[in-house]
């Protein structure tokens, strides 16, 4: 059941609390209820997606966020790599957490960033080949919303057919994704504009089209997929909205012995009263990359020393606690095309007539250009061992294997962003760092747990990173030059040309790509480092365990949120086997 007050709940013990409902919360209780004897409380700072426009069809993820009710409007501390600009760093707050708000793209990572993930945890259970059962028991692969034929354009022998969360391809074709493909297919098989036919399948190089989780022209998140009706009405399922989760308390009142987490407080109301309640079995931190190191340094787990320096009283030395922050910088081109109206979105966005016809499609019969994400096509690009950034740094590639992209490039059918230009017709192509070095930080404000955490991703804070990334803005601007964009493209927004004008831009322009990861890494049974083992518990104490995107000791290439799922399908399989349930 799904209740808006602390007073709706019933007064029974339960056997977990999930903190979070968000993208990998709402597995985990799905899971744990399957046996009907397992008592499960959620609880999650939002409200409901239900009836939230901007929730369900997929185009409105341009307004989902920033500077929404449904996010936390959480804004980083100024980057010195962005030119000392602070930028917005939304995160989902209502149920489905960010699956409720992101831009929906489903992509699972390589097998290379799975055998990563395999090797630096110790944990074989981690690798790629390992995962895939995992990957199929979150995924019920489903028609586009216009039921093109699909022949040619995935690969279904490596997608699940019969898991919760619906993932689709594109079900509104544009001219822009024809050039895409026309540009793969007229490259050479070596080339890395090559057609890949499913970037879902371990190999991901090349232009490929998008995946995305929609099912009939409707995003599916994990509050409308592994909260259905079906499961949110488990008798043995409660999901509290509105509670925010200040802190979790340790049971152990011997201070000099191991560390036991078996009690969250929290309020239904900001400024309302704290309630405390004890999990029977374990609480199950699932609050993202920001919030969940953000729950434990409140409880005072992390860096002994910095907690004291802000007035919290230090519980669990554990240093890892929010450092290591690791996310995709990414930097938007503009340029103007040779275009009909009907080939990009930009009247759309201008013009509130045409606007309201698209919105009627969508509510009519759920076609025309809202039922599909912002891009139907993507490309995974390598860049070149002979290409400037390698020259300079000659023994440096962060990436994890030959198979796997340093740069995604986003296309998009017009000036997607506001300010939306008066006239013209445009393409956007977003370029996105899919290997950065740098690392960053979430940390305390203050002692006060219902302040913002300190953001601090530290973007583009070494020579590296921005000399990679400026290959990216080159990748881009590379990729119109092929013939199948002859005669489209009559000029670019931004004139810069040189190395340093191209930095220059990035530092002025880039974003965050939104893929936050590592701030409660994983790491070996034994290792002094890391925040979680590879079974996801709390290192050093007991009661608690990690299951979010900042689990990942790294950031993945490409989006996160089919990585997060695959982690908590994994992560409930551990929890149970533990458990016996
Ligand atoms: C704007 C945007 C666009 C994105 N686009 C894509 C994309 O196209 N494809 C993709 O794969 N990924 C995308 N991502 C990233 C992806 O959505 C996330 O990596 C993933 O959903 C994170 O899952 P999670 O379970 O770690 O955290 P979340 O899904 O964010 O869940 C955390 C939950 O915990 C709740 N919470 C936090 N603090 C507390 C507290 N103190 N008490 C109670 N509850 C709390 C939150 O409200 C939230 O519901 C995007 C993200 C954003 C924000």
């Amino acid at each position: 059941e799904i209740v808006e007050s602390f007073h709706d709940l019933p007064s029974t013990h339960f056997d977990f609390i999930i903190i979070g409902g968000g993208t990998a919360g709402n597995v985990v209780a799905n899971r744990l209820t399957e046996n009907p004897k397992t008592k499960v409380l959620v609880l999650e700072a939002g409200g409901s997606p239900d009836g939230d426009l901007n929730t369900i069809v997929p185009l409105f993820c341009l307004r989902a966020t920033p500077n929404t009710s449904i996010d936390w409007n959480y804004t980083t501390v100024p980057q010195a790599g962005y030119n000392n600009r602070a930028v917005h760093y939304p995160r989902g707050r209502v149920l489905g957490g960010s699956s409720s708000v992101n831009f929906l793209a489903y992509t699972r990572g390589t097998a290379d960033d799975w055998d990563r993930y395999a090797r630096v945890s110790g944990d074989y259970g981690w690798s790629w080949d390992h995962m895939q059962k995992y990957f199929l028991r979150n995924e019920r692969w489903v028609e586009p919303a216009d039921h093109h034929a699909t022949t040619g354009q995935f690969d279904p022998t490596v997608h699940g057919f019969t898991g919760v969360n619906s993932v689709s391809l594109a079900g509104f074709h544009t001219p822009l994704e024809d050039r895409f493909i026309t540009a793969a297919n007229q490259s050479q098989p070596n080339s890395k504009y090559a057609f890949q036919l499913d970037h879902n399948s371990g190999q991901q190089l090349g232009i490929s089209y998008v995946q995305s989780t929609i099912k009939d022209g409707e995003r599916s998140s994990s509050a409308t997929s592994y909260l259905a009706p079906q499961y949110a009405n488990r008798k043995n399922l409660y999901v509290l909205l509105h509670a925010q989760v200040s802190r979790v308390l340790n049971s152990n009142k011997n201070k000099n012995s191991r560390p036991s987490f078996d009690t969250v407080e929290f309020t239904d109301g900001v400024g309302g009263p704290l309630h405390r309640m004890q999990a029977k079995k374990e609480i199950i931190l699932s609050a993202g990359s920001v919030d969940s190191p953000h729950i434990l340094l409140n409880s005072g787990i992390g860096d002994s020393g910095a907690l004291e320096d802000v007035g919290v009283e230090a519980v669990h030395h554990l240093p890892s606690v929010g450092r290591n922050l690791s996310d995709h910088p990414i930097v938007t081109s503009f340029w103007l095309v040779n275009a009909k109206d009907t080939d990009t979105f930009d009247l759309m966005l201008r013009n509130e007539t045409v606007g309201k016809e698209a919105f009627e499609l969508w509510q009519t019969n759920r076609t025309g250009p809202l039922v599909d994400t912002v891009f139907n096509t993507v490309a995974f690009v390598r860049v070149p061992p002979d290409a400037d950034v390698f020259k300079k740094f000659p023994d440096q590639d962060p990436s994890p294997g030959p198979n796997t992209a340093h740069i995604e490039l986003v296309p998009m059918p017009g000036h997607l962003f506001a300010p939306f230009p008066d006239t013209g017709h445009y393409v956007t192509i977003s370029a996105g760092l899919l290997q950065p070095t740098a690392r960053g930080t979430i940390s305390l404000r203050s002692n006060n747990p219902f302040d913002a955490p300190l953001i601090d991703p530290n973007y583009l804070s070494n020579d590296f990173d921005v000399a990679l990334m400026r290959e990216g803005i080159k990748i881009a601007r590379e990729v119109l030059t092929l013939p199948a964009f002859d005669g489209y493209i009559i000029s670019p927004l931004t004139n810069s040309t040189t190395d340093d004008e191209i930095d220059e831009y990035v530092r002025d322009s880039a974003l965050t790509f939104f893929h936050p990861v590592a701030t409660c890494a994983m790491s070996p049974q034994n290792a002094k480092y890391g925040v979680v083992d590879p079974d996801l518990r709390l290192k050093g104490a007991d009661g608690i365990r990690v299951v979010d995107a900042s689990v990942l000791p790294f950031t993945p290439a490409g989006h996160t949120q089919a990585p997060v799922y695959a982690v908590a399908e994994r992560a409930s399989d551990i929890i149970k086997c533990h458990w016996n349930i």
